[in-house]
């Protein structure tokens, strides 16, 4: 079966498959052997608009060399979360941690160590890919050499064309790279592979892979069973606002597929 966002998975969902190595590694990226285990926590976090609980007590942990994958329905609070957790909101209660650092009041040496890919990428529309990208990583001291990423992600075929003319697929990557290139310990990626064509979702698959087997703690929001049970070692299901489920894909599923386990837990939620 091709990727297939929201694909009707009937299989049982397994553990994302660690793999020394992974293929084509990018060169040069920094190893990290991390004292602590630990990449995101969330102890009881909220934060309300008006009368909406976005986020409404929500405890979940994510660890270095782990990929934890996020789910939940429209709405349910994902993006709210990682926006805490990239210090873009404030809680109104609860603790968030990303290595051991509260987000919001972070140094600009935290923030370094923290990538971020946000849905609608947020570059800038004048820049070109390969331009930006070297831009970019001249901002950290050890960051991922760009013409790895930039071949690896395909943008070397659309290097001289402005963010603004790019496709959204394209854009995509652009993003995913600047959420890489330097070399971060914890990255965040708000549904990174939608949009894309099959071949480019297998690229960044691998990319998440290798970036999780040099010990980066990756977190990943998506809606794509698929996307989730190729990747994860840890599943975080959410609705309205809180946690209704969380474990290694094996232990959640029990046997039973992904989609199954996730629409019951998602619906005794509503
Ligand atoms: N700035 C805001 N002002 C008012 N309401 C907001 C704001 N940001 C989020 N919300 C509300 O908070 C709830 C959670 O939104 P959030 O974007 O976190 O959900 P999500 O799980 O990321 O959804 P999706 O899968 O659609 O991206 C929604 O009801 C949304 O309308």
């Amino acid at each position: 079966m091709l990727p297939n966002s929201l694909g009707a998975s009937t299989k049982a969902c397994l553990s994302g498959g660690r793999r020394p190595g992974g293929l084509g590694a990018v060169r040069g990226s920094r190893v990290h052997s991390p004292s602590v285990t630990v990449a995101v926590t969330t102890e009881r976090l909220r934060r309300s608009f008006g009368s909406v609980r976005a986020v409404d007590d929500m405890t979940w942990s994510a660890e270095l060399g782990r990929v934890t994958a996020v789910l939940g329905p429209n709405g349910a609070g994902k993006t709210t979360t990682m926006e805490i957790l990239e210090g873009l909101q404030r809680p109104d209660d609860g603790v968030a941690r990303v290595l051991g650092t509260d987000p919001w009041d972070a140094s600009a040496e935290h923030r370094a160590r923290v990538g971020v890919m946000l849905q609608d990428g947020g570059l800038p529309n004048g820049a070109r890919p390969v331009a930006l990208l070297r831009h970019l990583s001249r901002l950290y001291a050890d960051p991922a050499p760009v013409d790895d990423l930039v071949s690896r992600l395909g943008i070397d075929r659309f290097a001289g064309t402005t963010v603004r003319r790019l496709s959204g697929g394209q854009r995509q990557r652009v993003a995913l790279a600047a959420a890489l290139v330097g070399s971060p310990e914890v990255v965040f990626l708000d549904e990174p592979t939608a949009g894309l064509d099959p071949h480019a979702r297998l690229d960044v698959w691998d990319l998440v892979r290798e970036t999780r087997d040099r010990g980066v703690g990756v977190v990943v929001t998506t809606h794509s069973f698929e996307e989730a049970e190729r990747l994860a070692d840890h599943l975080v299901v959410i609705s309205d606002g809180h946690v209704v489920g969380e474990g290694a894909p094996a232990d959640l599923c029990a046997g039973r597929s992904l989609e199954d386990v996730y629409f019951e837990l998602t619906r005794k939620a509503r």
